[in-house]
């Protein structure tokens, strides 16, 4: 197995985003930071996540002058931000706020390289069927939501609670490939393209 040089540098724990990366051939170097996640006071969905891509991009310290990625989703349902449950509690809420109707995913990417600080926000419509309370129980013992932002995972078992999506899936599940792409190349890291493989 060839193992290839990072192209990038990762400013993020999220195994979901790294594996994102690697399926559009994009090996990277991880650096996760830990910066405070809290909304500011009346800070709108797409201010905020916008403000934390750019922030975790800011706060890795890259070991080579690669340039780094930093990302941040968000579930949004009637103006509020809903971010990962701390508790059961916590998560049967989120889902009982999502369950029968539609809400938005933000994801903003934040790639600092050669050109400064290069970003973009991607909204994505969800709709989720009626999910009941004993579902949502069964759901929260599966270990799946704990992790996640709103309490679910699109890519995982929830996909039998989306109804339908609107916009990009992969900016779901934690970073937009086809608009993150678009950031990388203009930062010059290079991408899978047609002959590369
Ligand atoms: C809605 C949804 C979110 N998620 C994930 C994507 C993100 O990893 C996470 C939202 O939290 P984030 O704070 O965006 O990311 P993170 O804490 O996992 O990683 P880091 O801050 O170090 O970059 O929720 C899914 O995996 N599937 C989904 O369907």
């Amino acid at each position: 197995m060839t193992i290839s040089a990072p192209v990038l540098c990762l400013a993020s724990a999220s195994p979901r985003r790294r594996a994102l990366l690697a399926s559009i051939g994009v090996p990277v170097t991880v650096q996760p930071c830990d910066i405070d996640e809290t909304p500011l006071a009346d800070e709108l969905a797409t201010a905020y996540v916008h403000r934390l891509a750019v922030a975790k991009a800011q706060a890795a310290v890259p070991l080579t002058n690669l340039p780094t990625l930093g990302s941040d989703t968000a579930v949004v349902v009637d103006g509020r931000i809903l971010g990962k449950p701390m508790d059961a509690e916590e998560g049967a809420e989120m889902l009982q706020l999502l369950s029968g109707r539609q809400h938005e995913v933000l994801t903003a990417v934040a790639v600092s390289g050669p050109l400064g600080m290069l970003s973009c926000c991607v909204t994505t419509q969800v709709t989720m069927r009626v999910i009941e309370a004993d579902e949502i129980a069964a759901y929260w013992r599966t270990g799946e939501p704990a992790d996640k932002a709103g309490g679910y995972a699109i890519q995982g078992l929830a996909a039998i609670f989306v109804k339908e999506i609107q916009g990009s899936h992969s900016a779901v599940v934690g970073l937009p490939l086809f608009e993150t792409t678009h950031l990388l190349r203009r930062q010059g890291v290079p991408i899978w393209q047609r002959g590369s493989r």
